[in-house]
């Protein structure tokens, strides 16, 4: 497989079932082989994606000094600015060449909820920031729970299966800055090779290259969605959910050429997380002779805690 399959929301949102079973079919046979799929008919509109870049990248402009300002120790980065350098793959001693903001959860009706998670970081200088990132935060995560949905069915569960695990989940919009690249790198890349921790990732397509999906045959192959899509692949929460039946693809990002050295990247995944207290153990109707259980119990907010110590974002 050296293609990510297109498929439309409007056909799952349509009232025609057999669309609607399309879209389910292929999803599902995406994520059971390249774990990524393009998606057209979103939620999150022109306007507000080249907003959000826009105000991103005044964010990333900057001075070094008034960000750092917004780094807030203690919460693993989980809101607010992380420098440059701090996080790295797995596995990985360099860190990634990058730095990164992070949205969090907008709890309006769940009291218990809004005290566990780290209040959003309001940056003074840009108001359109703060307003722009909470509407594409809460567009995406629309766009999320329904191709959730769409998983739910495929895997024979009820169709609203996840929106009580989704509804005030932990879920992450992290805008990303790649800066231009001044010498040599040793070992790191922008990027190293990943899997995502979370449910499901939503990336906005308009970003330049780079995004690499790593195949069956262990190939690395491009991952190029167009303007109005989102890319949007299987995490390793929800893999491990599903007993492996949906990949979490590993992925990656490569250095450019030498020639674009000088140029920034960007781009904006959106992480979508459910609630900590959510159960990951695996689905009984994914288990069976061929496919044993393959993974131990555990809940989300454990899983996440692990995963943040192995990516150096927070400390033992
Ligand atoms: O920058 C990208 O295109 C993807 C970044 C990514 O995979 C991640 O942050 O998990
Ligand atoms: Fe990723």
């Amino acid at each position: 497989m050296n293609m990510i399959p297109s498929v439309d929301l409007n056909d799952f949102i349509s009232n025609d079932p057999k669309k609607k079973q399309k879209f389910v079919d292929a999803i599902g046979k995406a994520y059971e082989e390249i774990g990524f799929v393009a998606l057209k008919g979103h939620f999150l509109d022109d306007t507000l994606a080249d907003n959000l870049y826009k105000e991103v990248k005044h964010f990333f402009e900057l001075p070094v000094e008034t960000k750092q300002s917004y780094e807030i120790p203690g919460i693993g980065g989980q809101r607010g600015y992380v420098s440059f350098g701090k996080e790295s793959a797995k596995g990985k001693k360099e860190g990634d060449l990058k730095e990164f903001w992070h949205f969090g959860q907008y709890v309006e009706d769940d009291d218990k909820l809004k005290a566990e998670y780290p209040d959003n970081v309001i940056v003074n200088e840009l108001p359109e920031f703060n307003k722009v990132g909470k509407e594409a935060y809460q567009m995406l995560e629309k766009t999320a729970k329904y191709v959730l949905r769409a998983l739910a069915l495929y895997l024979g569960l009820d169709e609203l299966y996840f929106d009580v695990y989704i509804h005030n989940g932990n879920s992450i919009l992290r805008p990303i800055h790649y800066p231009p690249i001044t010498q040599e790198p040793d070992e790191a890349v922008r990027a190293a090779a990943h899997g995502d921790i979370n449910l499901i990732t939503l990336l906005m397509g308009a970003q330049g290259r780079g995004l690499q999906v790593q195949n069956h045959e262990g190939e690395w192959i491009d991952a190029i969605a167009e303007a109005d899509e989102l890319m949007i692949n299987v995490g390793d929460m929800l893999s491990r959910h599903t007993n492996n039946k949906l990949k979490s693809t590993i992925h990656r990002v490569i250095n450019p050429p030498r020639e674009l050295w000088g140029t920034s990247r960007y781009s904006i995944p959106f992480f979508m997380h459910p609630i900590s207290d959510m159960k990951l153990n695996v689905l009984d109707g994914c288990v069976d002779e061929e496919n044993p259980k393959a993974f131990e119990d555990i809940t989300a907010g454990e899983f996440l805690t692990e995963r943040l110590i192995e990516l150096g974002l927070i400390k033992k």
